[in-house]
């Protein structure tokens, strides 16, 4: 991004002025000295009928921790943010739908900032309306394996089954023996929580419709990969009369509140896995990228915004790398890299998001998990890393790994804050001497 022009360059300014994306330069104070009009028009909703003269404040209600963000926070060549999603809501009849904008920002020198906003909302509808026919044709298509139709609570727990429908394929679960178990019990072990559940049927609520895809389990143990789609049931008539007044005296049958899809789709895994592995993988480790942790980081931060429970995220930074570049050549660096990271998969749960983010550190979070446990099992990651050898030109090499511990709480505003925090301990564990693991400070 190059800097804007000072206000005098005419021919420039116009150009700005017309270009279909939004421009606006502010100093650090956030006091606005050039918006073009294509910012000016996006950014209106929010100025709730005040001059759009300071772009902290017109941010404010969305974006708190913005301005504090761009003091602190800048990458070496400038970048404050960049590819983050504003939402602004609906607000009949003047913006009858939400609109989503990106907003990238730059600090370009002393005091100038310059941020560039989109407006992402046509695509991002196109990007839902199409996951939706997705999952529903899905949902209906037959398919070769088994797939089965039932009903879940507002507790997440099963209360109606039909596991061999026309295909007579069912998915190894029987009626009796499926009724009455929370949905999290259909999963194999450590693929969800009950929490993740209730959390999903919230999306459900929010969007329509929920779908995602991991290891189930049938009754006799064995797993298959499997989609789950819930859709929550709207009642009429009848059925809502029946449902807000329930029989007097007598415990209330439970309801449906959501239908429940599950398909055995343990045919396509290996192809949606490699498409999935493609974007969301890092390319040394197999784990999951920088993108795809801090994708799935903000989305449990929305989880704890609407549901506080515990949350935990783990720092991990192999101790000495340069040297072992160094000593042992970049391979040797790079198998090292790929041991921790089969380390990584082999201590932590389904349900944990594991990546690598950047040359030689990782970051796990570990959803529904307090401080405690969260220090527990990093330390137990830290003494298999210690015990572990790798056969480097068949010789062994012995590496260790520092490990900072962070949880959420409500002082913490965005998962920067619980990065920095957790970051802050890892530091305090190399300072300490290394193949340590430290909680917060
Ligand atoms: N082999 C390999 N090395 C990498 C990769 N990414 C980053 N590195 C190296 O990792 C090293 C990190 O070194 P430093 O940040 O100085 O830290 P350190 O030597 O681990 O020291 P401490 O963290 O203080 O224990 C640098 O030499 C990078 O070149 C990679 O993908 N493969």
């Amino acid at each position: 991004m190059n800097p804007l022009p000072e206000p005098g360059d005419a021919a420039l300014l116009e150009l700005l002025y017309a270009v279909p994306v939004g421009l606006v330069q502010f100093d650090e104070d956030g006091r606005i000295a050039l918006i073009n009009s294509m910012a000016a028009q996006l950014l209106l909703p929010l100025s709730d009928g005040a001059r759009l003269d300071n772009f902290y404040a017109l941010l404010d209600g969305l974006l708190p921790s913005l301005r504090a963000q761009a003091l602190t926070r800048q990458s070496p060549d400038g970048m404050v943010c960049d590819g983050l999603r504003i939402e602004i809501e609906a607000d009949p009849p003047r913006r009858p739908q939400s609109q989503i904008l990106t907003l990238a920002i730059k600090k370009i020198s002393q005091g100038r900032l310059v941020a560039t906003l989109k407006d992402i909302s046509a695509q991002v509808r196109r990007e839902r309306q199409l996951q939706r026919n997705e999952a529903w044709s899905h949902a209906i298509h037959p398919g070769t394996r088994g797939r089965a139709l039932g009903g879940i609570d507002e507790r997440g727990v099963v209360v109606d089954w039909d596991g061999e429908p026309t295909t007579g394929k069912g998915l190894g679960h029987g009626r009796d023996t499926v009724i009455g178990r929370p949905l999290a019990l259909l999963y194999a072990d450590g693929a969800i929580t009950e929490e993740r559940v209730l959390d999903r049927l919230r999306e459900a609520d929010l969007n329509g419709w929920s779908l995602d895809e991991g290891w189930l389990q049938r009754d006799d143990g064995s797993r298959y990969w499997g989609s789950v789609l819930l859709v929550p049931l709207r009642l009429h008539g009848a059925d809502a009369e029946a449902d807000a007044d329930p029989v007097p005296g007598g415990d209330p049958a439970p309801v449906a509140r959501y239908t429940l899809v599950i398909r055995d789709i343990s045919d396509q895994r290996a192809s949606l896995e490699a498409h999935r592995r493609e974007s969301a993988c890092d390319h040394l480790t197999g784990i999951a990228n920088r993108r795809t942790f801090f994708d799935a980081a903000e989305l449990e931060l929305l989880r704890w915004r609407r549901a506080p429970r515990p949350l935990s995220l783990l720092m991990i930074d192999a101790d000495r790398f340069k040297r072992i570049n160094d000593r042992h050549g970049h391979a040797a660096g790079d198998a090292v890299l790929r041991h921790l990271a089969v380390l990584l998969s082999l201590t932590f749960r389904q349900v944990d998001v594991a990546a690598r983010i950047g040359g030689e550190e990782f970051a796990v979070l570990l959803p529904s998990t307090a401080l405690g446990p969260a220090l527990g099992v990093a330390e137990r990651l830290r003494q298999a890393v210690a015990d572990a050898e790798v056969a480097v030109d068949g010789l062994p090499l012995r590496y260790t790994v520092s490990i900072g511990v962070a949880t959420m709480d409500d002082t913490i505003e965005d998962i920067g804050d619980l990065l920095k925090r957790a970051d802050k301990a890892l530091y305090a564990a190399k300072a300490a001497g290394r193949n340590l693991v430290m909680g917060p400070l």
